[in-house]
């Protein structure tokens, strides 16, 4: 035994003397993974960001899109005091570049090392950079200088003191946020009133040349795709110039301060919503939808938006486009309104500046006239509500299966309408479309062309002979002229059995030209319910 060991020995010594020579090999190993621990465990520097700049940032590419302007937006915010620990980030790039690659998931390899290393998180209200600074930090035995905290109060890396509360700033582009014109940050007035920036006679007519956008001090650009004509957001700079009158001409200083530009609400000029008339105008021919036209949906949308007003409250109506929250969407009266809101909805987010109770009324007012109706006079101003608290209850729309009774109710008492525009809005708005089994149980139209605004529904009322009929589908009971294959609502059938409401029918009937002159007033009266402007013509409703 004592020779086998003393023959192993020096093997055994040698062996050892040799793994304590290489074990600083494993350790070469183990530095850049402690090291690499070390980072990832390092505290981060969080600098929260006015969430204002993000804000302004999708108001300008609002804006950029509705002007026409194709420059680029330069994203500027507190990261300048990372200077002072010499770290470039650098401080005006351009956001989308910047965000862009942040929100993509990491693809191979080096994708996951550019990110892990030196990478900057960007949130809604702050973005976090992650730098290789912080082992210095850290190893300078500094840890937890700068803490990443979300919470308000909390010391932050840097003097940010005008942001109070971080949270105050929560801006989340998931939801569509309203531009709000009674937050406190809106100055008012606007510059001009709004019903004097509808006048077109006001805008100076500028003739611009295809593909070549007026640059300069002329406040229209000319859009190149369609060639429409747009108010570019020009305002004359205003400031102030001192030359000094101190030292040699040569060292004379001159000063030039420009003010900043006074904030104003974004409300579209009269060019601006003559690009979303465009767009409008563009989404009606449907080949799919009745008789290949939306515009008679979009009319009883902007019918059903203001219909839910209540003069005895003062709830409800076009303020707010409650319709878009579930509770009044599903109301029964409202089955069949979505081809109509989703080809809007379309339209608005092309428009974010626009709002929805603005768009839905301004869209019906468009529908109207784009059938061959009058002129119908609707002013923009509206804003929307950003929940459902103000929903108005269900079962203010009226119901067609009722009488003359119902409709004082809902037009008079409610709406605060007479007999002669209660008949006047019906009549007008049931010369158009149809009804729908699938959706109201009622089937067929009111006229033989439902494409063209006229007085056509007085004189079909009065001429034939209504009989009593049902739908199949659905078991309904409407009124219906068979050799025309058209029907009337119980309703509709109403304005004829009630003496005061049959005169205006007759009225209308003969007279198209009166008919339209109030359809237009009734029908502008009707999508101001609920708005009510300050003297610059803005809803500054509280939601
Ligand atoms: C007593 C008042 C009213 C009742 C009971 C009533 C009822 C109805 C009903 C049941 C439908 C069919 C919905 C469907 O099945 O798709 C309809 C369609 C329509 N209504 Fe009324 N309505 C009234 C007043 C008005 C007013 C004042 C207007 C506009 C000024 C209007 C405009 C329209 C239009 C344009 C359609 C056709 C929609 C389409 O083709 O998709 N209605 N209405």
């Amino acid at each position: 035994m004592d020779l086998i060991n003393s023959l192993i020995a020096p093997l055994r010594n040698f062996y050892q003397r040799l793994a304590i020579r290489l074990a600083f090999l494993g350790r070469l190993l183990l530095y850049p993974y402690v090291l690499f621990l070390a980072y990832l465990q390092s505290v981060h520097f969080v600098v929260y960001v006015q969430a204002k700049n993000l804000e302004l940032y999708y108001r300008r590419q609002a804006q950029r899109f509705t002007s026409g302007s194709r420059r680029s937006t330069t994203f500027k915010d507190k990261s300048q005091e990372l200077d002072q620990w010499k770290l470039d980030f650098g401080t005006s790039r351009p956001i989308a570049e910047e965000v862009k690659p942040l929100f993509r998931a990491s693809v191979n390899p080096r994708d996951v090392m550019l990110k892990a290393w030196g990478r900057t998180d960007y949130y809604y209200d702050r973005y976090v950079v992650h730098t290789p600074f912080c082992i210095v930090v850290r190893l300078s035995g500094e840890r937890n200088r700068y803490i990443y905290s979300p919470r308000p109060g909390t010391k932050l890396p840097f003097v940010l003191s005008e942001i109070a509360e971080p949270d105050q700033y929560h801006f989340s582009p998931q939801t569509p946020r309203s531009f709000n014109l009674n937050k406190v940050d809106v100055p008012k007035p606007v510059e001009k009133p709004l019903v004097k920036l509808f006048e077109r006679e006001a805008i100076p007519e500028v003739v611009a040349k295809p593909n070549t956008p007026t640059i300069g001090r002329s406040p229209i650009v000319l859009d190149a795709d369609s060639g429409t004509k747009f108010s570019s957001s020009h305002t004359p700079l205003t400031g102030q110039l001192t030359v000094s009158k101190t030292g040699s001409p040569r060292n004379r200083r001159i000063k030039l301060v420009v003010n900043k530009k006074p904030k104003a609400p974004f409300i579209g000029s009269f060019y601006d919503y003559e690009h979303v008339k465009h767009e409008i105008i563009n989404c009606f021919d449907r080949p799919e939808i009745d008789y290949g036209s939306l515009a008679p949906n979009i009319v009883r949308l902007a019918w059903h938006v203001s219909a839910t007003y209540d003069q005895r409250t003062g709830t409800g109506g076009s303020n707010g486009c409650t319709i878009r929250f579930p509770p009044e969407l599903t109301d029964p009266g409202n089955t069949g309104l979505h081809p109509a809101m989703s080809a809007l909805n379309l339209i608005q987010a092309k428009f974010p500046w626009i709002s929805y109770a603005d768009l839905y009324t301004f869209a019906g007012a468009i529908a109207i006239e784009y059938l061959g109706g009058p002129k119908i006079d609707w002013k923009p101003g509206r804003i929307d509500c950003t929940d459902q608290s103000q929903v108005p209850p269900n079962g203010r729309l009226p119901l067609g299966s009722l009488g003359a009774d119902h409709i004082r109710d809902v037009f008079i008492n409610a709406l605060g309408f007479d007999d002669r525009a209660a008949v006047c809005l019906i009549g007008g708005g049931h010369a158009l479309g149809r009804t729908h089994a699938k959706y109201s149980g009622w089937d067929g139209k009111w006229t033989e062309n439902p494409l063209q605004f006229s007085n056509q529904f007085f004189l079909e009322l009065l001429t034939h002979e209504w009989d009593e009929c049902i739908v199949p589908e659905t078991g309904m009971k409407q009124f219906c002229y068979e050799k025309k294959r058209l029907m009337m609502l119980n309703t509709d059938m109403a304005l004829l059995r009630d003496p005061s409401f049959a005169k205006w029918v007759k009225i209308y009937g003969e007279d198209e030209k009166l008919f339209f002159d109030e359809f237009s007033q009734d029908f502008a009266k009707l999508l101001e319910l609920g708005v009510d402007r300050d003297s610059d013509g803005i809803a500054r409703k509280k939601f």
